[in-house]
């Protein structure tokens, strides 16, 4: 059975909302399974023994948080040239832009000859303010339904084997 793997680094909530959201929509799907993993316990091993990535992670410092490029640092060389061509998703979360996340995280992918299959999600908190942004967050249902969508994608076309 194809597996997806969602992995996901979060601060103040929000991003493991969406990543959860993403994960038990998946969860739902027959014929795939599903793999929710901490940005900190992913190896390469994961990665290489999963058939689809979900990539979830806040954007901070106009950057993928530095736990995310963590994991991404620690894992990119063993896994290069043994993922090519496998399918995957972005989702970041954001105070008030993200753009920047979104660039750096499409470019890994790409460096992985990773395919993008769907358009990578921005969710912002609106956030400004020390306190607002140092806040346990909540994703709007709205929002998560996205996420939900997405997750629900990815297991779908792994199953039916269409990436
Ligand atoms: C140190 C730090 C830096 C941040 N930098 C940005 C930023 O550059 N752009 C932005 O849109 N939001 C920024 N934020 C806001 C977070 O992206 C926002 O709070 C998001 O909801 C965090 O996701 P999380 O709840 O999964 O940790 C920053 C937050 C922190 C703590």
């Amino acid at each position: 059975m194809p597996r997806l793997l969602i992995i996901y680094y979060s601060y103040t909530g929000g991003s493991e909302q969406m990543a959860r959201a993403a994960a038990d929509a998946a969860g739902s799907e027959e014929g795939t399974e599903t793999v929710l993993m901490t940005a900190e316990d992913c190896q390469s091993d994961d990665l290489l023994s999963a058939d689809g990535y979900i990539f979830v992670t806040p954007e901070n410092l106009a950057a993928i948080a530095g736990v995310m490029k963590a994991f991404f640092d620690r894992c990119y060389y063993p896994v290069l040239g043994k993922i090519e061509g496998r399918p995957y998703a972005a989702m970041i979360c954001a105070g008030s832009d993200g753009e920047n996340a979104m660039k750096q995280l499409e470019r890994i992918a790409t460096g992985w000859r990773l395919k993008k299959v769907v358009d990578t999600t921005i969710i912002c908190t609106h956030v400004q303010t020390e306190e607002e942004i140092l806040a346990p967050k909540i994703i709007a249902d709205k929002e998560r339904e996205h996420c939900a969508e997405i997750g629900a994608t990815l297991a779908t076309g792994l199953a039916l084997g269409i990436f």
